[in-house]
């Protein structure tokens, strides 16, 4: 099996990857958040920062661009392949109304025929046909519906795609209701080209269950259950290693969270945030929409997460995440 970290915008940018891969293991790629060029002036400089080779250490991350033309995608991916990148991810999954509203994203599933279009004319470009970039796909099971699944099936089986990650739910669920588990196993059975799972994947019983439903499945995307819990990644990895004889490379292999590395983890981004970004609003805001998620890793404390949520000052949160820390267990 092979865990891959799904892009998550204002999340997981280049700092964020970073040291993730420092401080963790058990992914074996890491995707941007997406970008959106433009026909005309290809990546904005915000966006280039986060794909700049020097930028991104030893990772190669896999850059994923949200487009509803092709010349958009292939201003960008010619850009991305001549900084190195060889795979580019479309993103057919965005939810988010504003970017539906521009068809871009979930919101291009509900025209089968320009999406039809839009692949047809970025899987016909000679950079693709003769093998310079790899075209992977992340999309949901459609725009209302899951009853449009199989034309966009039908649509996808068309084309060579690289990897297709499927997120089974509509752009309506938002993150909300359950992923549509029939679908993905009608998908798994009728796709052409490899398929990754992804979502709700949040902890080792989580993925011990979804194994057993779905014993072919050979690539997961995990999102949020790495933000709540950045050694998922390890955890899955030795449940393999120990099912299947194979170890592979664990940056840790004990049971229960190692509060020690995640603090380290936590200090070493609140730094690098602190570095990168002017103000203490701003890194908190980063901090915080973190602890959205990992703070279910944590003894249930209203009151420090009511503290971290409505801190102003650097020193306000670091006090009341020392406390956090130490009601967890670490620093006695
Ligand atoms: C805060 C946030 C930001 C996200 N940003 C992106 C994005 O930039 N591109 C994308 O394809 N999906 C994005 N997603 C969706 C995730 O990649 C993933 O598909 C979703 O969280 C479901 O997987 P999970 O249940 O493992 O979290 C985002 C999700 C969240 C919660």
């Amino acid at each position: 099996m092979e865990f891959y970290f799904a892009p998550m915008e204002g999340i997981t940018s280049y700092t964020y990857r970073n040291l993730h891969h420092r401080f963790f293991g058990g992914v074996e790629k890491y995707y941007t958040p997406f970008l959106s060029p433009s026909a005309e002036n290809g990546l904005s400089t915000r966006e280039l920062k986060d794909v700049l080779p020097e930028n991104n250490g030893e990772i190669r991350p896999v850059p994923q661009l949200l487009v509803n033309h092709p010349e958009g995608f292939l201003k960008g991916a010619r850009l991305l392949r001549d900084l190195g990148y060889r795979e580019i991810n479309l993103n057919l999954g965005c939810p988010s109304g504003t970017v539906t509203a521009k068809k871009k994203g979930s919101g291009l599933l509900m025209y089968p025929e320009e999406l039809d279009a839009l692949l047809d004319r970025i899987f016909s470009d000679p950079m693709v046909t003769g093998g310079e970039i790899l075209v992977s796909v992340k999309t949901r099971i459609g725009k209302n519906s899951p009853e449009e699944w199989p034309q966009l099936m039908e649509i996808y089986n068309q084309y060579p795609i690289y990897e297709l990650t499927i997120h089974p739910r509509i752009q309506k669920d938002f993150y909300k209701n359950h992923p549509d588990l029939e679908v993905f196993s009608s998908a798994l059975e009728a796709s052409k080209n490899p398929v990754v799972c992804n979502g709700d994947i949040f902890t080792a019983a989580d993925y011990r269950r979804f194994r057993e439903q779905f014993p072919a499945v050979e690539r997961i995307m995990l999102g949020r259950g790495l933000i709540m819990d950045p050694e998922l990644g390890e955890k899955l990895l030795k449940i393999e290693a120990e099912e299947t004889g194979m170890d592979r490379v664990c940056k840790r292999t004990e049971d229960g969270p190692d509060l020690a590395r995640l603090r380290q983890f936590h200090d070493a981004l609140f730094e690098a945030y602190g570095e990168l970004m002017s103000g203490d609003r701003n890194v908190l805001f980063r901090m915080k929409e973190l602890w959205a998620h990992m703070i279910v890793q944590f003894p249930h404390s209203p009151k420090l997460e009511k503290r971290i949520k409505k801190s102003t000052r650097l020193s306000e949160y670091t006090e009341a995440v020392n406390e956090l820390f130490k009601e967890a267990g670490h620093g006695l």
